[in-house]
């Protein structure tokens, strides 16, 4: 085998190593900008040895894949990727290519390339009756029941609307809600999500419908497809599909020349940073459909389209240490220690290294020079090491086996990628941070009391668990640094008034792993007491709804720690809510206990919030989705028909909201 032939099959099998790990597992190891470069190398090199050809290369295949939990479908015209450029030169060159192959006044569109998972929505008669992945681009994963979910995705259209057409958007999950899943994450004791796009498009292969509805999903669209559509341009087609009741962000602007692809390209790469999603480039499309039937596709990607991509914010940086930190559920984080550096507008000192995998996997070493880029994730990552950089001397690193606060011995459970320091009751920061999530806002929200002060306590040897907190008087924490009269009153006054704090969030307060707000919600819901928790063998407490093995072997742990019992036994005696209270108890029965129910249309004497209120009120269970598992559905107006279908295919009854009030006597 030749040299450049041997090349040519170590790319693609590098290649397609790559895209299964971006694609199939959402975890890429390396970055974008690196995997185009190889790409681009291969495609070169595949061009300078047509002999070589292979169908099979990345370079001529969309680089997804159909995953076998969902039913694969065909899509009915195929969806492409598209061609990359890093330089506005291979945009002059692209709008030279297609000059060549047209004639008359090309006019551009240019949009923002939104950076999450691709989606293939089929309406029919106004109404969604179909979403698919792009797959391998001739059929992907039919995901229709978890984009039901998105908000933003219209169920049923209005205005002038085809009577059948495809349209094409991007998944995204929005910085906003994706750092509010990654905060309640951590509370949980769970490692936060890594960027926005393998979160979202992870949540799309989810098999619990429901879990999707929770994640703050939206779908921005950019593409109609289908036959008799009625308009001529891709602007026009933005726009009549932005009246039927599609999201298509406003950015999207005709230009007349590359000259004002340019500026457009120049204004999003200082501006998209204030977008609240993330983007990766700008798409730039010949604005008449016509044009473009003319220009055609290539194996891959439209000629009539290409991709300007962003080059996401590097630099490279000296790498002066390691430190570990200790989370207050005893996870261990590695944190690079940098040598400061500029990086989009901040200076650096600090990126995560995530856990000893990660470090193993890049060979990550004290002081080597390492790449650091900021994309979507709070915290900076390292990308790689610079390794014609490395010093002669440079070991590899040998991760930690003891907590650097408590010297105890770590241990990693199997499956999981974290370290952990054992020593629950006896090192610092897990006793800091636990009593610091015991009073944070959510949990029992105490007045008068932040972290610094609850460090502080703890570091005086005032307190040792969050129990000791109500045995504080006013003279221990006078002499505390900036205490005063009056802020040592309303310390202990916001201690006192916490007792009132209902259950749930006691319960949620305690901070036992894995148990965050919603959880604890259910538990004490379910169980009405701390006691009947306590007591519930692990059988039983996996059976109660969306609780699973891994949250019922926690609390069974928690529950079984004799430290733990002592401490709410104390609790309790400091008059604290451990049960729920009567008021809560009222208008809570078990007539619909173990019932499955769906909710479906708009209802006259209720809304869809209190109708599942009451469900749950009484037991039942609300699903979002008709499953063989459903009892009955309890619908109002305007019913979507392929619900309907599918309760009648299922044999499941449809009550309508009088006889759902009078079943749970209301009326
Ligand atoms: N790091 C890795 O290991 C790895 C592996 C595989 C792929 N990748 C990355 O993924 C890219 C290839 O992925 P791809 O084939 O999905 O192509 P792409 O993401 O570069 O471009 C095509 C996609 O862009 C999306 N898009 C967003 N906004 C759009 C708009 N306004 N108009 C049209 N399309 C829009 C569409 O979903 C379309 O499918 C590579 O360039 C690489 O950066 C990385
Ligand atoms: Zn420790």
């Amino acid at each position: 085998m030749s040299k450049i032939q041997h090349k040519i099959l170590e790319l693609r099998k590098e290649l397609n190593e790559h895209n299964y790990n971006y694609y199939v597992l959402d975890n890429a190891t390396i970055s974008d900008y690196e995997f185009d470069i190889k790409l681009k190398e291969l495609q070169e090199l595949e061009s300078q040895h047509p002999e070589f050809f292979d169908a099979n290369s990345p370079t001529q295949r969309v680089g997804g894949e159909v995953v076998k939990s969902f039913e694969t479908m065909p899509h009915d015209y195929r969806m492409y990727s598209l061609d990359n450029s890093y330089s506005k030169e291979d945009l002059l060159d692209w709008e030279t290519r297609i000059k060549k192959l047209i004639d008359g006044n090309i006019q551009y569109v240019c949009e923002l390339k939104y950076d999450g998972a691709s989606i293939s929505l089929t309406y029919e008669m106004g109404m969604l009756v179909r979403a698919l992945t792009r797959g391998d681009g001739f059929q992907g994963d039919n995901v229709t029941t978890n984009i039901r979910t998105i908000k933003s995705i219209p169920l049923q259209l209005k205005g002038d609307f085809p009577e059948k057409f495809d349209i094409r958007g991007e998944i995204v999950l929005p910085f906003e809600g994706f750092n509010k899943m990654n905060e309640e994450r951590i509370e949980i004791g769970e490692e936060p999500y890594r960027n926005p796009r393998n979160t979202a498009s992870g949540s799309l292969k989810l098999q619990d419908s429901a879990e999707v509805a929770k994640r703050p999903l939206e779908c921005l669209l950019y593409n109609l497809t289908g036959a008799n559509l009625g308009v001529q341009s891709q602007f026009e087609s933005l726009e009549k599909a932005r009246q039927w009741g599609f999201k298509v962000p406003g950015a999207a602007k005709l230009a007349k020349s590359m000259e004002e692809v340019f500026e457009y390209i120049n204004y999003w790469n200082v501006h998209r940073h204030d977008l609240p999603y993330e983007t990766d480039g700008v798409v730039i499309k010949v604005n008449n459909l016509q044009q473009q039937e003319e220009l055609g596709y290539t194996a891959k990607s439209p000629r009539w389209a290409i991709a300007y991509k962003f080059k996401s914010e590097q630099v490279s940086t000296k790498l002066n240490s390691i430190s570990y930190q200790v989370g207050r559920t005893g996870a261990i984080t590695p944190v690079a220690n940098l040598e400061p550096v500029e990086l989009a507008g901040t200076i650096v000192k600090r990126a995560s290294l995530h856990n000893a995998d990660q470090i193993e996997k890049l060979d990550i070493r004290v002081g080597d020079e390492v790449y650091v880029e900021k994309g979507g994730e709070i915290i900076p990552k390292i990308l790689g090491v610079d390794l014609s950089k490395r010093p002669l001397n440079s070991q590899p690193t040998v991760y930690i086996t003891h907590c650097p606060e408590c010297f105890t011995e770590l241990v990693r459970q199997e499956g999981e990628a974290q370290h952990y320091c054992p020593n629950y009751n006896g090192c610092k920061p897990q006793i800091i941070g636990r009593i610091q999530h015991f009073i944070s806002r959510k949990a029992m929200d105490i007045e008068g009391l932040g972290g610094e002060t609850v460090a502080l306590l703890v570091n005086e040897g005032l307190i040792t668990n969050y129990s000791d907190l109500y045995d504080l008087t006013k003279a221990q924490v006078i002499p505390l640094e900036r205490m005063a009269d009056k802020s040592a009153d309303n310390l202990i006054l916001g201690i006192e008034e916490s007792k009132k704090i209902p259950f749930e969030r006691v319960l949620f307060a305690l901070g036992i792993r894995y148990v965050g707000e919603t959880v604890a919600k259910k538990l004490a819901k379910h169980y009405k007491s701390i006691e009947a928790i306590a007591n519930a063998s692990e059988d039983e407490l996996v059976n109660v709804d969306e609780i699973g093995v891994k949250i019922a072997q926690s609390v069974k742990a928690f529950f079984s720690s004799e430290e733990n019992q002592f401490i709410i036994n104390r609790l309790k005696d400091f008059g604290l809510q451990l049960e729920i209270s009567a008021e809560q108890l009222i208008g809570q029965t078990d007539l619909l206990k173990g019932k499955s129910i769906v909710v479906s249309g708009v209802f006259e004497s209720l809304s869809r919030d209190e109708l599942k209120k009451l469900i749950e009120d009484n037991g039942g269970k609300v699903s979002s989705s008709i499953s063989s598992k459903t009892d009955f559905i309890v619908a109002g107006d305007n019913m979507g028909p392929s619900k309907k279908k599918k309760a009648e295919d299922l044999n499941i009854s449809i009550i309508n909201e009088y006889n759902f009030l009078q079943k749970i006597k209301k009326i």
